[in-house]
């Protein structure tokens, strides 16, 4: 897909395929539309942070809070949107096994519980080996930084799925 197809969508369109690049927060999409025309897939993609960043603390932690665990309830239920689904399987995530699982639900609880927004990381660029460790450093940082991280992971999420939507090579839209 180029830029001049974006640019030529009507809304409905654009946050039919836009929607879900921040997971669950179809808003952005919606607040990033009147924005075109974009230049090129860099300046859409920046926009899609521009709005993240602008927000207040409080929306930014709704964003990470529209999230589902890593290895979690959604996961289990096959709840999962399916571009998650398709992460947390690439990660390894589908097929820990009991030990596992109850280790990252209990971390990701303890996570939950100091910084009042779920664990996020770009389950893609990790696996079931490091996502336990991460998630077991990152318990120990400071609420400012750690919400810096975590949006930091929402973007990287968000890169790697308008990537795969505008069929670009992720490391070329740096
Ligand atoms: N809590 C999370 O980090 N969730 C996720 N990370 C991903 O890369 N996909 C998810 O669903």
């Amino acid at each position: 897909m180029d830029i001049e197809k974006v640019n030529s969508m009507d809304f409905g369109e654009f946050v039919d395929v836009f929607g879900n690049v921040i997971e669950k927060c179809p808003l952005i999409a919606a607040a990033v539309w009147s924005q075109r025309p974009f230049s090129d897939l860099e300046d859409l993609e920046n926009h899609f942070f521009a709005f993240m960043d602008a927000l207040p603390r409080s929306g930014q932690e709704g964003i990470l809070r529209c999230h589902p665990d890593l290895a979690g309830r959604d996961l289990q239920r096959g709840t999962l949107t399916a571009e998650s689904q398709r992460e947390q399987s690439q990660a390894g995530l589908t097929s820990l096994d009991a030990d596992d699982r109850q280790r990252l639900q209990r971390l990701n609880a303890q996570y939950r519980q100091r910084f009042g927004f779920p664990f996020v990381l770009a389950a893609r660029l990790s696996d079931r080996a490091a996502v336990p460790r991460e998630l077991a450093r990152r318990l120990h940082c400071q609420p400012e930084s750690e919400l810096r991280t975590a949006l930091g992971e929402v973007k990287k999420i968000g890169h790697l799925r308008l990537a795969d939507l505008l069929g670009a090579d992720p490391a070329g839209m740096e």
